[in-house]
């Protein structure tokens, strides 16, 4: 099985945001791709809701609704339906839902199987709405860590081919462990900070550069994509350069003078093996650069050190 799955699947448009086609997206509070909100928590009237949200915000508006009256609402002022356990255990709910066109987002309930889940986005298909999104975890009580299947969101997501997000609660490391299991976005509390958001979405460009496979059809998206993939060369690069400062501090002879050509050329060749295209030719030009910036920055911080 490859790491990097490309994505040969239904997308989901949830107004202006593709969910499935590219990267990872955040749905979440404020800096995310999308916002929403619950009505279940929340006990606001739907236009009450999604007037507050879309005073602040021009994107996609996603809603859970607290019950089937607030559906014509949200219809009519949001981009997507929410629905979660509550709903998907009475099938003439969901199929209400599912009625008025928008997609609908279907979270798994602890105790649901597979096979209820993918269900449930069956059924809003059958009533001829196919634009359906699953989402994986959570609705654990609060302060209760998230609960998350990854082995489930894969399977989900490779039985159904839709979209699947994953909650991965406040939990950076989870939301990139999603990513990496596959999973198309991140659906975040309604609530959640900006900082919340942001560490989210890091987590998820820097796994999704490296396992989600893109394929961009403008400049735009490309160039959206490339940053993506700096984004992980930055990161990578500068735990580069800290090891390699370490091994300048532990060699007997460090920096320009301990230079090891033979070692580099090793490196470069391994390196070649992942990156055939590139090959050792064009490697080693880039590798040198990078060495060299590292040996430069570890003799200035000897230099500083002795100071
Ligand atoms: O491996 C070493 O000996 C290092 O000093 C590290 C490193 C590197 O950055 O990878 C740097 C300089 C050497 O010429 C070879 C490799």
């Amino acid at each position: 099985m490859s790491l990097t799955a490309r994505a040969e699947r239904g997308a989901v448009q949830l107004g202006t945001l593709e969910v499935g086609g590219g990267p990872a997206v955040v749905i979440g509070g404020a800096g995310a791709d999308a916002r929403w909100i619950s009505l279940r928590e929340r006990r606001v009237r739907a236009a009450e809701a999604v007037a507050a949200i879309r005073a602040e915000w021009a994107g996609p508006v996603l809603v859970e609704p607290s019950s089937v009256a607030d559906l014509p609402r949200i219809a009519a002022g949001a981009e997507g339906v929410v629905v979660g356990e509550a709903w998907t255990r009475d099938p003439r709910l969901v199929g209400e839902a599912a009625r008025p066109g928008l997609p609908v987002i279907v979270r798994r309930g602890p105790a649901e199987t597979l096979e209820e889940w993918l269900a449930v986005a069956d059924l809003c298909a059958a009533g001829g709405n196919d634009r359906v999104v699953l989402c994986e975890g959570g609705q654990g009580s609060p302060g209760r860590p998230a609960v998350l299947d990854l082995p489930l969101l894969r399977a989900a997501r490779e039985r159904s081919g839709r979209p699947v997000l994953a909650w991965p609660g406040g939990d950076p490391a989870l939301a990139a462990a999603a990513v990496a299991a596959g999973a198309d976005g991140l659906l975040l509390d309604p609530d959640s900070t900006p900082e919340a958001v942001a560490a989210a979405r890091d987590a998820a460009t820097i796994v999704g550069a490296v396992t989600r496979r893109e394929e961009p059809g403008t400049v735009l998206a490309a160039r959206a994509a490339v940053d993506r993939v700096d984004a992980a060369l930055a990161v990578l690069l500068e735990r580069r350069a800290e090891l390699a400062g370490t091994i300048q501090r532990l060699k007997p002879v460090g920096g320009f003078a301990g230079r090891d050509m033979d070692r580099e050329r090793r490196l470069v060749a391994e390196m070649a093996r992942r990156a055939p295209a590139l090959g050792e030719e064009r490697l080693a030009p880039i590798m040198n650069a990078v060495i060299e910036a590292g040996l430069r920055l570890a003799e200035e911080r000897r230099a500083t050190r002795r100071d």
